[in-house]
């Protein structure tokens, strides 16, 4: 099971580091194996920070990530059971290297002693697992395969590994519609087979089809989290109604004075925690900074 557990994240900016910028402020959620957890909120409010803090590539500030207990240490060991997957999957790979040597790479790393023709069917049955035909993309450099062949290429590869859990930061947003929801089938399947996936997306509709849960963020907090039927059905917090509301424009930077102005959880429940308006559906109020 993936634990953030109050997680912030400040970057060092400006000339020598001496300001900073709070991407990712006292997050805390859980994804465990088998379920879809997407993450949603406008750009900018930190979703890919997290996305590369679970994936080592960014170190926490304070908190934790654990997975299955242990600390994220960014390795041989730990990319085994949890990969990365990204919105450009054109930059995922080097433009020099065929499809083969994609996966001759995983072998060297985490299986030499597998004898090659028994890897050349793993190879070809994790393929077909994303159906994908081996034939047609092997021996392929990745400027001759669609954007959608290599995101189903990123994770065949992943599924070489012993994985249990998938970032997919964006990685639909670049493929047509119809390959998008080949994709978002294929996660679907993989999750049925046990793998846990944090779905990072600006957008809504995506998260709504396939996660069991969401967690909704803004400007580097958690304003809502909950079961998506309850969080897209019953949205408690402004924001995600204004969120909701505002499908059309997601992918436009957002106006930090959308007016957020009416919580019925004002003053209810402390300065900053989440408060849990029914089981599982936790919502934070709308005016955290004078909320006491
Ligand atoms: N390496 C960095 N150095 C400084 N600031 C950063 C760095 N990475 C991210 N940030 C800042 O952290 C905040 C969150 O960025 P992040 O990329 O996580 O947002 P996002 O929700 O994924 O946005 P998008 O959907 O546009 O990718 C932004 O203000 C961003 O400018």
């Amino acid at each position: 099971m993936l634990k953030l557990d109050d997680v912030t994240k400040e970057f060092r900016i400006g000339a020598f580091g001496g300001k900073s910028v709070t991407a990712v402020q006292n997050v805390s959620f859980e994804v465990v194996p088998g379920e879809v957890v997407s993450l949603i909120g406008e750009s900018g409010s930190g979703k890919s920070t997290i996305g590369r803090m679970i994936l080592g590539l960014n170190p926490v500030t304070s908190g934790s990530i654990t997975f299955n207990d242990r600390p994220v240490q960014a390795g041989r060991e730990y990319y085994r059971h949890i990969q990365g997957i990204f919105q450009d999957p054109f930059s995922s790979f080097n433009p020099v290297f065929k499809a083969d040597r994609v996966f001759a790479m995983i072998k060297d790393a985490y299986y030499p002693a597998v004898p090659e023709p028994e890897w050349a069917e793993r190879v070809a049955a994790s393929l077909r697992d994303v159906r994908l035909n081996p034939d047609q993309v092997l021996g392929k450099y990745p400027h001759q395969l669609s954007g959608g062949q290599l995101q189903r290429l990123l994770i065949a590869r992943a599924l070489l590994l012993d994985i249990k859990l998938l970032v997919a930061d964006e990685i639909t947003s670049m493929l047509d519609a119809s390959t998008r929801i080949d994709v978002l089938n294929l996660l679907a399947e993989l999750k049925s087979r046990g793998l846990g996936v944090l779905y990072i997306t600006h957008d809504l509709s995506l998260g709504n089809y396939l996660a069991e849960r969401t967690v909704v963020l803004r400007r580097g907090s958690v304003v809502e989290m909950g079961l998506t039927d309850r969080v897209f059905g019953d949205p408690l917090h402004p924001y995600t109604r204004e969120l909701l509301s505002a499908v059309p424009r997601l992918h436009e930077a957002w106006d930090d004075a959308t007016p957020v102005d009416t919580c019925r959880y004002h003053r209810r429940g402390g300065s900053g925690g989440l408060l849990e308006a029914e089981p599982g559906h936790f919502v934070a109020c709308a005016h955290l900074s004078t909320c006491s």
